[in-house]
């Protein structure tokens, strides 16, 4: 007879890193691979890039709306982030935990120390570097999406990020995308193995000495 499969606990997987060095590129993959897995898509005061597209890369707001949520509790973490706000909307993460499914978060390092702060079991977090600085450069240029300016802002940012990368759980190198996919995949499945999250596993076990 086939088992049915353990209940467990949602997590939430947290990627941060500098701008540029692959979060958006990894998260975009592992929802195409896994259907287990739910985006937290944030709210944020910065203008739309071209090719974005509302709802789907952000919800995209103005401050007073994007400070009624914060002030109304509807935001579960929030940070300004080179000049503009950002935030994850609490009531999506809170349901797809509860139905059991995981939640990616692509948010910077203050987000995630929020997080930490508040829900630390439920938290898996990793910290995607670039393999060297000029290479950042190259892909914030070959995305071609920000200005000069901006780009120079965010190399400008890049080191003060970097240096948050001892506080994550794991540290992955993006130096090829499908390696650190592969990479990120198997963070998940042995996290989603931990005991403590595998919460049907107490009735599981006594179905099985029951039986004994
Ligand atoms: N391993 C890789 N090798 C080469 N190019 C990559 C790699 N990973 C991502 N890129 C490219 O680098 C650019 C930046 O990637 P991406 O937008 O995923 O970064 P990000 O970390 O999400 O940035 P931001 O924080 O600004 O949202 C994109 O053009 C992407 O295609
Ligand atoms: N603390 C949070 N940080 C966030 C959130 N959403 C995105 N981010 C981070 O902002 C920067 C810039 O993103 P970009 O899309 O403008 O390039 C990047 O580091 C993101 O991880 C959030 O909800 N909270």
């Amino acid at each position: 007879m086939i088992a049915k499969p353990i209940s467990r606990r949602g997590l939430m997987l947290v990627l941060s890193s500098p701008s540029g060095a692959g979060k958006t590129t990894i998260s975009r993959r592992l929802l195409d691979i896994d259907p287990n897995i739910t985006m937290s898509v944030s709210v944020t005061t910065r203008p739309m890039r071209p090719g974005e597209k509302p709802g789907v890369d952000y919800y995209f707001v103005d401050m007073p709306e994007f400070d009624r949520m914060a002030e109304s509790g509807d935001l579960l973490e929030h940070a300004r982030v080179f000049g503009n706000c950002y935030g994850t909307p609490r009531s999506t993460v809170e349901q797809a935990l509860g139905a059991g499914r995981d939640v990616l978060f692509d948010i910077d390092w203050q987000g995630t120390q929020q997080l930490a702060a508040n829900a630390r079991a439920d938290l898996v977090s990793v910290f995607v570097l670039p393999p060297s600085g000029a290479e950042l450069e190259r892909r914030l240029h070959t995305r071609a999406q920000d200005s000069a300016e901006v780009i120079a802002q965010r190399m400008a940012k890049a080191s003060d990020e970097i240096s948050h990368w001892a506080e994550y759980d794991y540290v992955i190198v993006n130096n090829d995308v499908d390696e650190s996919v592969a990479a990120v995949q198997a963070i998940l499945r042995a996290e989603r193995l931990r005991r403590t999250r595998q919460v049907g596993l107490p009735a599981f076990v006594q179905s099985i000495q029951a039986a004994l």
